[in-house]
């Protein structure tokens, strides 16, 4: 049996050390801020404007969901949040770097790759490699850690998704929970301050949504990891501290 979520063993010396009670101490730094951001898609001539405006702080440690309607801007937000794109007009402090239309595409990849993890909604494993292998490949790529130490920190972080039993699978033999679980992994291997969620469970069942959503909360209350999750489904809304309405391009409220 999967091991459960309250099993998490995950330690890493930058993430925010639990307090006796179990939760974390937080600061009150905001490691986002978004500041009147526009974006603008250009379709031949004509323009879309998908942001149109946004302002958006978040602190360390929060779990912010940003929900609305089809086509009202949350994919493009966490894009820009994610350094995959940038505004037409506006700025984004992430991590206390400052992001404008100018900033070079190294200083972009360097946040990427040491601050930001992204999980999207397919799984996007590699389906020659076992699920160790899948979340080991960023630090192969990387060839900073000796082979051992590598393995260690992959090995503890499956651990920490309670996917320790099946870490020699491949993607075809794991469930699609099980798949998200090995992504999730993979996308903290570096560590990151923020994890970045597309509608992480969009092709989960009902029982997975659950699994997957209580072992980020889980992960985020325990080791301070800021996360911001794009989800359709208004049923996840408890999982978060604060949900952010995205419609036409701007924050029409935030609870
Ligand atoms: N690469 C692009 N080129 C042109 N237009 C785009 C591009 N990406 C998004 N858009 C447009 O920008 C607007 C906002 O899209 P976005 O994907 O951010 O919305 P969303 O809220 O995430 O929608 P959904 O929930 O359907 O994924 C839409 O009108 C969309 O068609």
């Amino acid at each position: 049996m999967d091991a459960p979520c309250n099993e998490i063993v995950l330690e890493s010396s930058t993430y925010l050390e639990e307090d006796t009670n179990g939760s974390v101490e937080s600061d009150d730094t905001r490691i986002v801020e978004v500041k009147n951001c526009h974006k603008t898609y250009l379709h031949g001539i004509e323009g879309v404007a998908a942001l149109r405006g946004v302002n958006l702080s978040v602190k360390r440690g929060e779990f912010v969901m940003l929900y609305g309607t089809s086509g009202g801007g949350k994919s493009t937000l966490l894009n820009l949040i994610g350094t995959i794109d940038r505004p037409t007009k506006g700025t984004i402090k992430i991590c206390e770097t400052l992001i404008s239309d100018r900033t070079p595409d190294s200083e972009l990849a360097e946040l990427r790759l040491k601050r930001l993890g992204f999980v999207f909604q397919t799984f996007n494993l590699i389906s020659q490699l076992t699920a160790i292998e899948n979340v080991e490949l960023p630090l192969t790529l990387q060839g900073e850690l000796a082979v051992a130490e590598r393995r260690a920190r992959c090995r503890q972080l499956l651990k920490s998704v309670g996917m320790e039993e099946r870490m020699y699978h491949l993607p075809s033999q794991l469930s699609g929970g099980e798949q998200q679980r090995v992504t999730i992994a993979r996308a903290l291997v570096n560590w990151p301050d923020i994890l970045l969620l597309d509608e992480p469970t969009g092709d989960l069942d009902t029982k997975n949504t659950e699994l997957v959503m209580r072992m980020l909360v889980d992960l985020n209350k325990r080791y301070g990891i800021t996360m911001i999750m794009v989800t359709h489904d208004i049923h996840l809304r408890n999982y978060a501290d604060r949900i952010v309405h995205l419609r036409d391009g701007k924050v029409r409220r935030m609870n």
